[in-house]
């Protein structure tokens, strides 16, 4: 599971993770979020410096963000000139309302534009403890459409989940999941290390649940605010109850905009491993 991990960064932590390349393994998938605030030749740039330095880039395309059918080209285009067009991860995007044409992640990939600039595997979302705007039908319905959709354009498909704090919950989606017949691959979100402070920021930001009782597992006291908390207990658990039922299973490290803390936490793992 952490042997085949992939992580997840902004445009900004581009440079920073370049200065520890080295903890991961050469062609590490790296997810480059799609922020509302950035060039499309900042994106560009991000994926083409993260190539680089021996990743494999998977940049996000967020639909609600994306003005047109001309934008979507452009960006798809410009991934194709720097040769970073075959992964890519497409969600639907926070905006309550979309800026263009396309409402929803499955919007975008129906375009077939995807293939049309080369894109092989599409990435997409998965919620073990649901989304707080979003019905768990109207997800379940959404990550069906959206694997057949991929699907039927011949491009390979995995499910990357929302970061979480509870594997109990993770585990048992996951079973909902397989249940349904859906047997892509799960990678598994989870905060790479980072303080206590900043976590419960994310979470709340993101409308990840944060309670004392969900926190409580991952190793962090709602009374003790101080330090920080590594994902340690998390994989821990996680990877006690995988059994081969639940399919291909790997994880995915948000990194919350320090790379390198995941990088060392990586390098300290892979060396008990061993
Ligand atoms: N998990 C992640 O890493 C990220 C998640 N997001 C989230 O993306 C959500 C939806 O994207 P996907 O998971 O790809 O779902 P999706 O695009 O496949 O949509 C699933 C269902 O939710 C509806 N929906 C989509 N965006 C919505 C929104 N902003 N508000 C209300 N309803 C929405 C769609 O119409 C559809 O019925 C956003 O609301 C945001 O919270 C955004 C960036 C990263
Ligand atoms: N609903 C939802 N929306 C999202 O945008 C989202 C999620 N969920 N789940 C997690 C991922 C990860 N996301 C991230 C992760 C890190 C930064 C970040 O490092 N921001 C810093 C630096 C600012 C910057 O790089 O622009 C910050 O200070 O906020 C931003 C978004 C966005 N993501």
């Amino acid at each position: 599971m952490i042997a085949d991990h992939s992580i997840e960064i902004t445009g900004k932590d581009v440079a920073a993770l370049g200065r520890v390349a080295a903890h991961f393994a050469p062609g590490t998938a790296v997810n480059v979020t799609y922020l509302g605030n950035e060039s499309l030749s900042a994106r560009i740039e991000a994926c083409r410096a993260a190539r680089e330095h021996g990743f494999r880039p998977v940049p996000h395309l967020s639909a609600r963000r994306i003005t047109g059918e001309a934008e979507l080209r452009q960006f798809l285009s410009a991934l194709r000139d720097v040769g970073t067009n075959e992964e890519v991860f497409v969600i639907g995007g926070d905006p309550p309302e979309p800026l263009g044409p396309y409402d929803d992640a499955l919007a975008l990939i129906r375009t077939g534009l995807l293939q049309e600039y080369g894109v092989r595997h599409v990435g997409i979302t998965g919620y073990p403890e649901g989304h707080p705007h979003i019905d768990d039908s109207a997800l379940w319905d959404a990550l069906e459409h959206k694997i057949a959709a991929v699907t039927e354009q011949s491009m390979r498909v995995s499910v990357t989940t929302q970061f979480g704090f509870t594997s109990e919950t993770v585990i048992q989606w996951i079973e909902l999941v397989r249940r349904r017949g859906i047997t892509v691959p799960i990678r598994v979100g989870v905060p790479g290390p980072a303080s206590v402070k900043r976590l419960l920021g994310y979470a709340r930001r993101f409308g990840v649940k944060s309670s004392a009782g969900i926190v409580g597992k991952y190793g962090i006291s709602l009374t003790r605010l101080v330090g920080s908390a590594g994902p340690d207990r998390f994989i821990d658990s996680l990877a006690s109850r995988l059994t081969p039922d639940h399919g291909p299973v790997l994880v995915h490290f948000y990194t919350f905009g320090d790379p390198a803390a995941t990088a060392a936490w990586v390098s300290a793992r892979k060396k008990r491993i061993r």
